[in-house]
């Protein structure tokens, strides 16, 4: 069995229970301009840039550049009084144990995130002892599904990406742990199993143990394609 060096999470909807927070305050800008926002669609959106998605909801009706811009300050807004109120118990399911256990077996931790909360979050949660590098939003040029943003952590702790398991709850951001070459885990029912090394409904199925049966299956198939 072989541990990875490094395990790189993504925040919203892998450690912090935040995507539903993300949706209260994206549909509240959306019932202001009148057009309709489902949970599906916040899921849909989970992992790629807030502009990106406020310009895909505004389509068609005409906002000038500034418009969008102040909508997209304004669900930021929304979203920053709704995480001002979140401790501990907003973390999914297991997850601060892990971390906690990882960081025990002397593995190196990152966190990935696309929003320019993260900090905040983490803060919140109480898990900040917990992360070596949290990447920086604004280090990244192309977000996810590009895989700036787990290669950017991989360059900073000194890892190859091959010695990374990343964890991901958004189909972009699935994307972006495969176009990074690193072991991917995919985490809830948003995000679809195909591209993933190992696919979880719920984070409470998620351990140590797993982590390293499933890093070791990884490096097997590298091997084997390498034969
Ligand atoms: O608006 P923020 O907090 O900077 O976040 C940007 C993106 O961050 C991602 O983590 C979320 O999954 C997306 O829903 C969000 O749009
Ligand atoms: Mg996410």
């Amino acid at each position: 069995m072989k541990m990875p060096k490094a395990v790189i999470f993504d925040l919203d909807g892998v450690i912090a229970n935040t995507v539903p927070l993300h949706y209260v305050a994206t549909k509240q800008v959306a019932d202001e301009v009148g057009v309709p926002f489902t949970y599906k669609m916040n899921e849909a959106f989970q992992g790629r840039n807030r502009m990106e998605m406020i310009r895909e909801l505004c389509e068609g009706l005409d906002k000038s550049e500034e418009e969008l811009i102040r909508l997209g300050e304004k669900k930021n807004e929304y979203y920053k009084e709704l995480i001002a109120t979140i401790s501990e118990k907003d973390a999914l399911p297991g997850m601060i144990m892990l971390m906690k256990e990882l960081k025990e077996a002397g593995v190196l931790l990152a966190i990935a995130s696309s929003s320019s909360n993260a900090e905040s979050v983490v803060n919140q949660l109480g898990v900040s002892m917990y992360v070596d590098y949290l990447v920086p939003h604004h280090k990244v040029t192309h977000m996810k599904p590009a895989p700036d943003i787990f290669l950017e952590a991989a360059r900073f702790l000194k890892v190859n990406p091959k010695e990374c398991v990343a964890l991901e709850d958004s189909q972009a951001g699935l994307e972006a742990i495969r176009a990074a070459r690193m072991c991917a885990i995919a985490v809830g029912e948003a995000v679809k199993e195909e591209g993933a090394d190992l696919h979880i409904t719920s984070t409470k199925s998620l351990n140590v143990s797993s982590i390293l049966q499933i890093y070791t299956k990884f490096i097997a198939k590298d091997g084997e394609i390498r034969k």
